[in-house]
């Protein structure tokens, strides 16, 4: 038994293994199946004969973000809890921002005022299309 190995197992052992988005897309088939919810990496694969919602919407969500598909459904805390055999580790954060990140909440701030004025140019746009036309046919 060698010093080195030791270390090594007690490091990954207490850390979340960070998976890249390349690897979890690798996953994709019934038989090897991986998502990703709340920024957390799920091997789905012997859960997918079991899912209540059938095999298809699993497979659809396959090397993917599964959140929003995940939530919208409102899947019961059996379902959550369902999901905790199936982690193996944690989506690379660069990679996966989740809606609940503060950062992304920052960016939402300036995305919205681009696209209030964004509204207000097409409004504008469609005020002044229908002001022309209003003129070309009382003329
Ligand atoms: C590994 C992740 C998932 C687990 C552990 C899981 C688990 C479950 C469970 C336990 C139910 C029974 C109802 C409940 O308790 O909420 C259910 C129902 C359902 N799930 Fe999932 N689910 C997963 C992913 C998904 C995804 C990604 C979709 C995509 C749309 C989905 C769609 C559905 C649907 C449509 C139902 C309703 C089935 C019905 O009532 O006829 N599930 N799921």
């Amino acid at each position: 038994m060698s010093a080195e190995a030791n270390a090594t197992t007690t490091t990954t052992a207490n850390a979340p293994k960070i998976i890249k988005l390349a690897e979890i897309e690798k996953h994709t088939s019934r038989d090897d199946l991986w998502m990703v919810i709340n920024g957390k990496v799920y091997d789905v694969t012997p859960f997918v004969d079991e899912h209540p919602g059938g095999e298809e919407v699993l497979v659809d969500c396959g090397g993917i973000d599964a959140t929003t598909p995940f939530e919208d459904v409102g899947h019961s805390d059996d379902a959550v809890e369902a999901l905790v055999p199936l982690y193996v580790g944690d989506a690379d954060p660069e990679e996966f921002k989740t809606k609940s990140s503060t950062r992304s909440g920052a960016l939402s701030g300036s995305s919205e005022s681009s696209s209030s004025s964004l509204s207000f140019l097409i409004i504008a746009a469609i005020v002044a299309a229908a002001a022309f036309f209003y003129l070309q046919t009382k003329k």
